[in-house]
């Protein structure tokens, strides 16, 4: 999909789902570039709209995104429940399956999802898959032993590379670890793959999300389309 539209299409489901976030609750806000059209809108509702809510945000960037914008960031120990977290999401399947940490935010994300009442993502059209896995499916390591897991996972054929930053150096998580992105083209089994994963010594936690998400805004041309996980 061309780089404009799929921007419109995410900032078109970013607007919708922004409808969702009520007065006087706590929301979750995710990390990456559809995530940062929903925190602009947030922004721009709370200074245009009084709208009031207390964020907690799954990565650095995402706070300081809406702290600027004036909205309220507090941490995720000093609140009793998150009502609603709104996130992006690299694919989804028909199950509502879904792989994140594209962004490297995968492990904060999956912990605010955890301990979130409700889910939304939003996700541009093209992001709708009949199977995931085409899309590299990112695990966090300890810095520690990394190596050793990546050769692990060579010899389990899952044809691991360790992520880097345009500049040759180790991408680094908020909570300073490394990514491994898993090329593995389709995954046949999520549930499998995710219990071999975490059963990995030095794994912290991987970008398979199943059975988190409760609804996906899409955003396509025409209008966007609201998903239900009727497992939910
Ligand atoms: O999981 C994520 C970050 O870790 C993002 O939600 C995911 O990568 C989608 O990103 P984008 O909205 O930029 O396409």
């Amino acid at each position: 999909m061309e780089k404009n539209l799929q921007n419109e299409l995410k900032k078109e489901a970013a607007i919708r789902a922004a409808e969702f976030v009520e007065n006087d609750t706590v929301v979750g806000l995710g990390t990456g570039s559809t995530v940062k059209f929903l925190v602009d809108e947030l922004g721009r509702k709370v200074r245009e709209e009084n709208l009031s809510f207390t964020g907690v945000t799954t990565s650095k960037r995402t706070a300081s995104q809406a702290e600027s914008l004036g909205i309220k960031i507090v941490s995720l120990d000093s609140i009793p429940r998150i009502d609603l977290t709104i996130d992006g999401a690299d694919q989804v399947d028909n199950n509502f399956n879904g792989i994140k940490g594209g962004g490297a935010a995968l492990l904060w994300e999956k912990i605010v999802a955890t301990n979130s009442k409700k889910n939304i993502w939003i996700v541009d059209q093209s992001k709708l898959v009949d199977r995931i896995g085409s899309f590299p499916l990112p695990v966090e390591v300890i810095p520690f032993g990394a190596l050793h897991v990546l050769n692990k996972f060579e010899e389990l054929n899952l044809n691991p590379a360790l992520r880097l930053t345009e500049n040759g150096k180790k991408v680094m998580t908020d909570s300073q670890n490394y990514i491994i992105d898993l090329h593995l083209n389709q995954i046949i089994d999520p549930a499998k793959l995710s219990n071999q994963l975490i059963n990995t010594v030095g794994v912290v936690e991987h970008g398979l999300f199943l059975n988190v998400v409760d609804k996906v805004v899409v955003g396509k041309k025409g209008q966007p389309l609201i998903l239900e996980n009727p497992d939910k």
